[in-house]
C-alpha cells in the first residue's frame, strides 16, 4: 500500500544550519503518529515541509502521492494547525466559515460541538481570544476539516488539562468514525501516548527512532531490589542503566520479560516497572538507542541498541 506520507533523504538547510538531515519516513494511511523530539530538533520544519509551506533543500517528499508544495489538490486534502497560528481580524464563526470553504470534508456539526466543548463563542473576535482559546480554535478547524492528512504542531499552547483531554477524546472518537492520517507533534508525550500508534523521534535534524508504540511499551523495564537478584535476572541481557545503593540495585533491562522472568522476579522480591513512552523517548533523544530505526517487533530490540551505556 502506498504510504500517505513518504519522505526520502530529506534535508533542509538554513544558511549555516542543517535543520533536517537525511530523514527517511513512511507513514501509512489511517494512523496517528507522534512526532517527538527536543526543542530545535526539527519537528516544525518537517511539518511545514509536509504542509507545503516550505521546500526541502534536497530529498523527496510526497503527501497523498505527490509533492505538497504549491499543489492545490494535496493542500485541499490536508489540514495543518500550528501553535503560533495567525488569524485575520474576524470573529470565530467567520474563521470557521472561511475554513469550511477550503476543506471539502468540513463537518459543521463537529465544529459546533467542539466550540461548545471548548466554551468558545462564535461571535467572539479572534483577536480577543486568550492563548488557550486560540489553540482551541486551531484544533476545532483542523478537526472539523476532516482532512485526509492532519498535521498538529504542538496545537495546545495554553490549553488547560480539561481542554487537552477534550481534544484527545474528540480526536480518538472522530478518528474511529473517519480514519485519516494524523501527525501530532507534542512535548506532552505520556499524556498523548494512548493516542499514538507509532512514534517518530528526531534529534538535531536526524531520525533517531521510528517505531510502533506497542513495541516501545514492552521495550524496557526498571528492575529494582537486592543486588544479587537484580544481577541474576539481568545476566546476559541488554541493560541501559545501573544504579546501586548499598545492597539494593536498580537497572533498566531491555527487551520483553517472559512469564518465567516475571515469576523469578516475584519470588526474589524484585520490583518491575515498565518504562513509560516518555522515558524511552528521552533515552532515544539522548542517543542511548542506536540510530537504526526499530520498525516491527520481529526485528526489534537486538538490532538497535547500545547496551550498558551508563556503565555498571
Ligand atoms: N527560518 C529559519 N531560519 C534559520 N533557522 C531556522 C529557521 N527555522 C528553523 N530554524 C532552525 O532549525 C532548527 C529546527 O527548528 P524547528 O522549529 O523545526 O524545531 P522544533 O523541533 O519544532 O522545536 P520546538 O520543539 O522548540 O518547537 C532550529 O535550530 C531552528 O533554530
Amino acid at each position: 500500500m502506498t504510504p500517505a506520507i513518504s519522505v526520502t533523504d530529506l534535508t533542509r538547510r538554513y544558511r549555516d544550519h542543517t535543520a533536517l538531515d537525511g530523514i527517511d519516513i513512511a507513514i501509512g494511511g489511517g494512523t496517528i503518529t507522534g512526532l517527538l523530539g527536543r526543542n530545535g530538533a526539527g519537528k516544525t520544519t518537517l511539518l511545514r515541509i509536509l504542509a507545503g509551506h516550505e521546500f526541502p533543500s534536497s530529498g523527496s517528499v510526497r503527501v497523498l502521492g505527490a509533492p505538497p508544495a504549491e499543489n492545490e489538490d494535496v493542500l485541499r486534502r490536508l489540514a495543518f494547525v500550528r501553535e503560533d497560528q495567525v488569524y485575520p481580524d474576524i470573529k470565530v464563526g467567520q474563521a470557521l466559515r472561511a475554513a469550511s470553504w477550503f476543506h471539502p470534508n468540513w463537518d459543521f456539526e463537529l465544529a459546533s460541538a467542539l466550540l461548545d466543548d471548548f466554551g468558545l463563542r462564535a461571535d467572539k473576535a479572534v483577536k480577543k481570544l486568550s492563548r488557550g482559546q486560540r489553540s482551541a480554535l486551531g484544533i476545532t478547524i483542523a478537526m472539523a476539516a476532516r482532512a485526509e492528512v492532519t498535521l498538529f504542531d504542538e496545537p495546545y499552547a495554553g490549553l488547560d488539562a480539561v481542554a487537552r483531554q477534550v481534544f484527545y477524546d474528540r480526536l480518538l472518537a472522530d478518528f474511529a468514525r473517519f480514519p485519516r492520517t494524523v501527525v501530532l507533534s507534542t512535548h506532552l508525550i505520556d499524556e498523548a501516548a494512548a493516542l499514538l500508534e507509532s512514534v517518530i523521534v528526531i534529534d538535531r535534524g536526524r531520525l533517531v527512532l521510528n517505531a510502533a508504540t506497542d513495541v516501545l511499551r514492552g521495550l524496557a523495564t526498571r528492575v529494582s531490589g537486592p543486588c544479587l537478584a537484580v544481577d541474576s535476572l539481568a545476566e546476559g541481557r541488554p541493560v541501559w542503566e545501573r544504579r546501586r545503593l548499598g545492597s539494593q540495585a536498580s537497572i533498566v533491562m531491555v527487551g520483553p520479560l517472559s512469564a518465567h522472568d516475571r515469576e523469578r522476579a516475584r519470588s526474589c522480591g524484585l520490583d518491575l516497572t515498565p518504562l513509560s513512552l516518555q522515558q524511552i523517548v528521552v533515552r532515544a533523544a539522548a542517543g542511548v538507542l542506536a540510530p537504526v530505526p526499530i520498525r516491527v517487533p520481529e526485528t526489534g530490540f537486538e538490532a538497535g541498541f547500545e547496551t550498558d551505556r551508563t556503565g555498571a
